[in-house]
């Protein structure tokens, strides 16, 4: 990097738009979508999608509900040529989907073009060339004049073939390409140019589709050169006003976003922000925060992963684990506080109610994916994501305080061996720590009698035991099972708290109980048993406990 950027780099000059009106519009319905994976996403690829893989992603997009589907660039390679006709000639596209293509402003390859939809029930003709001020002079060597010409002549041509094929419903679409460095009033000069050319009504509108090529700014300056265009284009009632933001910046889903409250009636772009360089507009992003906002997108993605396998598999290019929404990691808290927060903002959700989960934006579950992966437990986690996991994978429900305990103890172990801590890796923990707390009590078997109107002694309680490898019974009296117990072991133990639950539904329930206890005026500790019998489950715990006393 350079010491003085400025000398190299010149900032991009907003137009002026004092009486902006977008910052205050709120977004209240979906725009049109228009998926270009196929076409922008498809040329962005190392790798090209062949037949089997276009074919792939564009049932894939019918089945989200695009209803506009830029399906090629027909005269770009024969690949993209038989896949326009196998769409046609099998009637791949469902009555309610226009297909869309891409042509430069090139007369064999307009024709080429045109020819591949000889026979669509409708389709989108796309036109572009590009008209600011770098490319007249670098790429075209030419003046404002050379480039509206390109457009013009483009155009008259797609008319002309259009007309001859009336068989198919066309509808025009013109890209002034590079519009986001283009002079907005030479933008609107070509846009109205074309426009007079193509006359276009208000039943039968074509589109101008304004693109961010290349994202120049911050999304503020494009929101104001939409709104803009859309205040200033001729026609307007008889156009469909689309944007198609790329990615330079990391700011294409802010930019489409406020182009559509600038004025935009539709928006180009793809699944996760496929696309040339930096990618397009990601859709995915854009829908859901919409869903978020309680505006449907009309784009389905309830299951989200199987859309993101299918664009993994089509384009061979990785989802990244923290894109929003569909990331394998974007549902997933590790960091203890958020954790906590999740696990009560779970436990107080109520299905009437809208969605309040702290660090949520979503709920999981409406685009299909489980609430196992909400909360993972690594060096970073609390008690509560550790009790979050432990309850939802193995149905132990630890009290507020033994959660604490068992918290140290993995903390330990995230601190020793680093990474994550399964499900399966805590229960395995847990069982050893508390449950396999067998030495030097071990429970073998017990009796209890109930012996009404003998007031603190109404229990007797007879233990089988093994202690340190020799078989014993004790017997002992109390006003409860586990004060009984107490008395029975003759050990200095002072019984705090005492938790238990059923561990899975049904009359062969098994029973968890939890028991903090203190050993001869120790530390307090706790101590867990499991059994079929819930007296038989007590007195494990209690054992444990005083097990794991030092
Ligand atoms: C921003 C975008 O995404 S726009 C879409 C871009 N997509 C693609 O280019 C993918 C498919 N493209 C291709 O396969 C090829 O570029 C083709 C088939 C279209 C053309 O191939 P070629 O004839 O070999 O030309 P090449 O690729 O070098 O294109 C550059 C030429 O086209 C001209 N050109 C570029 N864009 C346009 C346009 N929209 N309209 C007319 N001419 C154009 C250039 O000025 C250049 O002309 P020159 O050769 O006289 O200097
Ligand atoms: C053809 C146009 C719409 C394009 O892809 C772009 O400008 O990025």
């Amino acid at each position: 990097m350079i010491a003085d950027p400025a000398a190299k780099y010149r900032a991009f000059q907003p137009i002026s738009l004092p009486d902006r009106q977008w910052p205050d519009a709120v977004l209240r319905s979906a725009p049109i979508w228009m998926s270009t994976d196929l076409r922008d996403g498809n040329q962005a690829l190392i790798e090209p999608m062949d037949a089997t893989r276009k074919l792939a992603m564009f049932e894939a997009l019918v089945k989200i509900g695009f209803k506009e589907i830029e399906v090629a660039f027909p005269s770009a390679s024969q690949t993209d040529f038989d896949f326009v006709r196998m769409l046609i000639e099998e009637r791949r596209i469902p009555d309610d989907v226009t297909i869309e293509v891409l042509t430069p402003a090139r007369d064999d390859l307009i024709r080429r073009s045109i020819d591949a939809l000889a026979g669509a029930r409708r389709a989108i003709v796309h036109l572009y060339n590009p008209i600011a001020p770098a490319w007249r002079r670098i790429v075209f060597d030419t003046d404002q004049q050379g480039v509206k010409d390109l457009a013009l002549a483009g155009t008259r041509l797609i008319k002309q073939l259009t007309e001859a094929r009336p068989e198919t419903e066309w509808v025009f679409q013109y890209s002034p390409e590079t519009f986001s460095a283009t002079e907005v009033e030479f933008a609107r000069e070509v846009c109205d140019a074309v426009s007079a050319v193509w006359q276009p009504t208000p039943q039968r509108k074509m589109i101008i589709n304004l693109p961010a090529t290349v994202e120049m700014s911050t999304p503020n300056t494009y929101a104001d050169q939409i709104e803009w265009m859309h205040r200033n284009l001729a026609r307007r009632d008889s156009i469909v006003l689309s944007v198609h933001p790329h990615n330079d910046r990391g700011t294409a889903v802010a930019a489409a976003e406020l182009a559509v409250m600038a004025g935009a009636d539709r928006v180009e772009g793809c699944l996760f922000g496929s696309g040339e360089r930096t990618g397009n507009v990601d859709l995915v992003t854009l829908a859901l925060n919409l869903y978020s906002q309680g505006v449907h997108p009309g784009l389905d993605f309830s299951d989200i992963d199987r859309v993101r396998q299918v664009a993994e598999h089509c384009t061979r290019l990785p989802v990244h684990p923290r894109h929003p929404y569909a990331g394998d990691l974007v549902f997933t808290a590790f960091s203890g506080s958020h954790q906590d927060a999740i696990k009560k903002g779970m436990a107080q959700q109520r299905d009437d109610q809208p969605w309040e989960v702290p660090y949520l934006p979503i709920d999981p579950a409406d685009v299909g994916r489980g609430y196992d992966a909400v909360i993972r437990v690594n060096s970073q986690s609390g008690k509560g994501g550790m009790a979050y996991v432990l309850e939802q994978e193995h149905g132990f429900a630890l009290p507020r305080r033994m959660q604490i305990e068992f918290a140290r103890v993995i903390q330990r172990v995230t601190d020793d061996h680093g990474g994550e801590v399964t499900g399966s890796d805590l229960f395995g923990l847990f069982r050893r720590e508390y449950l396999d707390a067998t030495t030097p009590w071990r429970y073998l078997g017990h009796r209890l009698e109930e012996r009404h109107g003998h007031g603190d002694d109404a229990v007797r309680i007879e233990v089988e035991l093994e202690h340190a490898g020799t078989v014993r019974t004790v017997t002992g009296s109390g006003n409860g099972p586990l004060d009984a117990l107490v008395h029975a072991l003759a050990l200095e133990v002072e019984i705090i708290d005492y938790h238990e639950h059923a561990l899975a539904q049904g009359a062969a329930a098994s029973a968890a109980c939890y028991v903090e206890l203190r050993v001869q005026g120790g530390a307090p500790r706790f101590g867990a048993g499991v059994d079929d019998n819930i007296v038989a489950a007590a007195i494990k715990a209690v054992l444990s406990g005083v097990n794991r006393a030092p």
